[in-house]
């Protein structure tokens, strides 16, 4: 896998810049080199499943992404971090494309998953999100039994039929619906725990099983990126340790993103991590192994050492 990042040319109206990588003198109006630092040229083994190139985003005035260009590698887990407020969020959301749902909110750029670019005319939102699911920093199971939390998707999505309609019409597959429900719930290693009680109410369940029932919903409906936005964040230790288990298992199957404040939870569990700093800025891009041990710029190593941030 490889992208090519020459000294390619942009039209800036900023004045001077400085970045880890390159300094750059920009003046109104004129033709400059890229900012891109070059610490985020990572060329990760395995073939890329989301291409993301030239992302800027902005809320309004605020440009909270800036140039951001990376290439995520399928089946590994790709971690962000980063201060408060430096756009993880931002950037996992643009990967499908949830930011299209807040007002005010523009992207700019390509995202690319599997070759196509996900920003284009006509490409249909609840597909893309079928492919590219997201599980959020609070779980949030629908207020209905664990059954139900995983037939809901595919039944919407008409790849089951067990609503009333179905069982009246003589069309329902009460089998299919039970084995993707047991399916998914070993997947995301909750099936031991629940599997004698499936009609009983999913708020009933701990938060901890309550996120890992929502990663079960994810994957019911046959993702193959799992976006999670600090998934374990509201979870006690024990719980936090299920769930890293999880993210560590499901990447041998799905091209895992997760976005955490927890530093000690991203050198655990991923492959590579992508460092964002303050003002929307990938800084440094690299396997996990080298951003903690031996990063590039005296940026990341302030952030990870503690001496900002
Ligand atoms: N819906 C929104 N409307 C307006 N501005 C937003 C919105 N979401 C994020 N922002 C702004 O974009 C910037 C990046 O926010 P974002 O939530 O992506 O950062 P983050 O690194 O995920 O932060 P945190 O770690 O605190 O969750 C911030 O300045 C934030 O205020």
């Amino acid at each position: 896998m490889s992208r090519t990042n020459p000294a390619e040319t942009t039209e800036t109206t900023d004045s001077t810049e400085q970045t880890d990588g390159r300094t750059v003198s920009t003046t109104a109006g004129e033709t400059v080199e890229e900012t891109r630092p070059e610490w985020t040229d990572y060329d990760a083994d395995g073939e890329t499943k989301l291409a993301v190139e030239n992302l800027n985003v902005h809320y309004g005035d605020d440009h909270a992404l800036k140039d951001v260009s990376m290439e995520i590698p399928e089946q590994s887990v790709t971690a962000l971090i980063g201060p408060s407020g430096c756009g993880k969020s931002t950037f996992l959301r643009c990967l499908n494309r949830m930011n299209d749902r807040i007002r005010g909110a523009r992207v700019d750029g390509t995202v690319e998953l599997d070759g196509e670019d996900i920003y284009q005319d006509g490409v249909d939102l609840v597909e893309l999100r079928k492919r590219v699911g997201m599980v959020f920093q609070n779980p949030n199971p629908f207020p209905k039994s664990i059954r139900e939390n995983i037939s809901y998707g595919p039944r919407k999505h008409g790849d089951i039929e067990t609503g009333l309609l179905a069982r009246l019409t003589g069309r329902a597959e009460p089998e299919r619906e039970s084995n993707l429900v047991e399916r998914s719930l070993k997947r995301a290693a909750l099936w031991e725990e629940v599997n004698d009680r499936l009609e009983d109410n999913a708020l009933g369940l701990s938060g901890g099983q309550q996120q890992r029932l929502c990663i079960a919903r994810c994957l019911a409906v046959g993702p193959e990126v799992i976006l999670m936005d600090e998934p374990a964040s509201a979870l006690d230790p024990i719980a936090t340790s299920k769930i890293e288990d999880l993210i560590e298992d499901l990447a041998e199957d799905y091209t895992v993103v997760v976005v955490t404040h927890n530093m000690q939870q991203a050198a655990r569990v991923s492959d590579q991590t992508a460092v964002f700093l303050t003002g929307g800025e990938l800084v440094e891009y690299d396997d996990t192994d080298k951003i903690f041990e031996n990063p590039e710029s005296q940026r990341v190593e302030d952030y990870i050492s503690g001496k900002f941030g």
